[in-house]
C-alpha cells in the first residue's frame, strides 16, 4: 500500500491539475468536493457526490494517470463510487475504511523549512462568495487587497454582524493570494489563538520562534479581534507585530463585529493605526441574495430544489448566512428522511416549522445534566470524567463541546456553567466558549459533532 504521504501528495496533484485545466466553476462543483478514500492495487478510489457528478469524472482519466505518473511513476487507474448510489451503511463503511482522508486546511512550508500552518480553510473562495448589496464594496475592497496585497488597501478592516461572510473573504483573500504565489507566507489566525500562541511561546521560551512566524509574514489574517485579550504583554506583542508588517509591506486583514473605535479591549495607537488603511462593513444579505446564496449551496445536493421552494427558505431567513445554510440542511435532511427528491414548499416548511416549533418545544424541557449526558455519550466518555478536574485532550475537548452547547442552547450565565462543571471558573468557560466557536467557522469535524449532538435534543 502507498505511503499516506504519497496518497496526499498524488490527490493534491490531481487537484492542481484539475485547477490549471477546468473552469473555476466546475472545478469547485465537480473536482473539489470528491474524497480520495484509498489507493489499492494501483487502483485510486475516488468517493464523488452523486451519479452526475460521476459522469464528469469518468472523462478526467487524464488528470489522473498524469498525477499517478509523477508521484508513483506508474499509471494509475480509478474507482468511482457516488454517494447517491450507496446505502447509508455502505457509505459509512466506505467512508471508515479509507486509509487516507482529504486535508482542507493547506500547510505549507516557508523557504527556511519552518512549518507554517496557514490556518486557512481552501473551501472559502471568491468563487463562491455571492455578490449583493450589502457586501459589494467590502467583496471588491478583498479582492482588491489580493490582487495587490500590501498595496492597496493596508490594513484592510472588515466588519459586521454574526454570520455575513467576514471569514469567508478572509479565508477567500488568503487562498488567491497563495494560487497566485505559492511560497508566500500566509497565516489565518483567531485573535484568541494569537494570543494563546503568544501566551505559549513565553511560557516555553520560544519568543523567537513566535517572532520568525508572525513577523515574516507577507500576509496576516487577523479574525475577530474584539476577542482580543486585553492583556498588557499580548497588547503589546501585537502592536509590534502589527508595526514590523506594516513597516515590511505585509499586508494586513482584520475582522471584528465592530468599528475600530469601539473596541475598547485595544488601546488607541493600535485602533488609530487600524484606520491607515480601509474601514468597510457587511451587512445582510438583501432577498436576490440569499436566493443565489441557497442556489449555489443547493447545486451541491444530490435533491431537486425548485426555485419557489429556495424562495419559501430565503423569506424565512433574513439576518444571517450561516443560519441560511443551516435551514437548507435542515430542509436536505428532512427531504432525505422522508425518501424525497424534488424538494417542494410543504417539504420545507415542513423541516423550518418543526425546526421552528422543535427548537421551542424541547429546548424548554433541555437541561444542563441532558446536554452534560449526551455529549458524554457521543464521546464514549462518563459523566465523571467530563465534569470531572482530569484535563487529557480526549476528555477537555468533549468538555468544551459540552460547555459550548449549553451556553449556545440555554443561554446560561458563565458562573453557573462553571459550576455545573466541577466548580470551574468562567474564565475557562468562556475560553471553551470562544474555543469552538472558532472551530465550529472552519473545522468541518467540530461543526459534524455539534450537529450530530443537537439532533438528539430536536
Ligand atoms: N455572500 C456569501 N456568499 C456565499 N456564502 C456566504 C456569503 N456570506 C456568508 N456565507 C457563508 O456563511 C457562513 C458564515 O460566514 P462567515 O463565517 O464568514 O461569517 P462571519 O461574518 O465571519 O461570522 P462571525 O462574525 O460569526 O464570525 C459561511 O459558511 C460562509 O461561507
Amino acid at each position: 500500500m502507498p505511503l499516506l504521504k504519497e496518497n496526499h501528495e498524488f490527490w493534491t496533484r490531481v487537484k492542481e491539475l484539475a485547477q490549471k485545466n477546468i473552469k473555476s466553476g466546475a472545478y469547485e462543483y465537480f473536482i473539489d468536493p470528491a474524497q480520495l478514500l484509498s489507493i489499492e492495487n494501483d487502483t485510486a478510489n475516488i468517493l464523488v457526490e452523486s451519479s452526475f457528478h460521476k459522469d464528469y469524472w469518468r472523462k478526467q482519466s487524464d488528470l489522473i494517470s498524469t498525477a499517478g505518473f509523477e508521484v508513483f511513476g506508474k499509471p494509475i487507474s480509478f474507482s468511482l463510487y457516488a454517494k447517491d448510489e450507496l446505502t447509508a451503511p455502505e457509505l459509512s463503511k466506505l467512508s471508515n475504511d479509507q486509509n487516507f482522508k482529504d486535508e482542507t486546511e493547506i500547510s505549507r512550508e516557508v523557504p527556511e523549512g519552518l512549518p507554517l500552518l496557514t490556518g486557512l480553510n481552501g473551501k472559502y473562495r471568491f468563487e463562491n462568495f455571492v455578490q449583493g448589496p450589502g457586501n459589494r464594496w467590502t467583496l471588491a475592497a478583498a479582492v482588491a487587497v489580493a490582487d495587490k496585497p500590501g498595496d492597496t488597501y493596508n490594513p484592510l478592516f472588515i466588519y459586521g454582524g454574526a454570520g455575513l461572510g467576514k471569514t469567508h473573504l478572509m479565508h477567500a483573500i488568503g487562498n488567491e493570494i497563495l494560487t497566485d504565489n505559492p511560497t508566500a507566507k500566509v497565516k489565518y489566525v483567531s485573535s484568541e489563538n494569537f494570543v494563546n500562541d503568544y501566551v505559549n511561546a513565553t511560557r516555553k521560551n520560544q519568543m523567537e520562534n513566535f517572532e520568525n512566524t508572525y513577523r515574516n509574514l507577507d500576509l496576516l489574517l487577523l479574525d475577530d479581534v474584539q476577542f482580543f485579550s486585553d492583556k498588557e504583554g499580548t497588547k503589546t506583542e501585537f502592536f509590534n507585530t502589527f508595526n514590523t508588517l506594516y513597516e515590511k509591506g505585509a499586508q494586513i486583514v482584520l475582522t471584528s463585529d465592530r468599528i475600530p473605535q469601539e473596541l475598547n479591549n485595544l488601546e488607541e495607537r493600535l485602533v488609530s493605526r487600524f484606520s491607515w488603511g480601509l474601514t468597510t462593513d457587511i451587512t445582510a444579505p438583501d432577498y436576490e441574495t440569499r436566493m443565489a446564496i441557497l442556489l449555489i449551496k443547493s447545486e451541491a445536493s444530490a435533491l431537486n430544489f425548485p426555485s419557489e421552494t429556495l424562495s419559501y427558505i430565503a423569506g424565512q431567513i433574513d439576518s444571517n448566512v450561516r443560519e441560511l445554510e443551516g435551514a437548507l440542511n435542515r430542509v436536505e435532511f428532512v427531504a432525505n428522511a422522508n425518501h424525497v427528491t424534488r424538494v417542494d414548499i410543504e417539504t420545507a416548511s415542513q423541516a423550518l416549522r418543526s425546526l421552528k416549533s422543535q427548537a421551542t418545544q424541547s429546548l424548554s424541557n433541555l437541561t444542563i445534566k441532558r446536554i452534560q449526558d449526551e455529549t458524554a455519550r457521543y464521546y464514549h466518555l462518563s459523566i465523571s470524567d467530563l465534569i470531572g478536574p482530569k484535563r487529557p485532550k480526549e476528555i477537555a475537548f468533549p468538555r468544551q463541546i459540552a460547555m459550548y452547547l449549553v451556553r449556545e442552547l440555554l443561554g446560561t450565565s458563565l458562573p453557573a456553567i462553571g459550576n455545573a462543571f466541577g466548580g470551574r471558573d468562567h474564565t475557562t468557560v468562556m475560553y471553551a466558549y470562544k474555543q469552538i466557536s472558532d472551530k465550529m467557522k472552519t473545522d468541518i469535524e467540530v461543526q459534524k459533532d455539534i450537529d450530530s449532538i443537537k439532533r438528539k435534543f430536536l
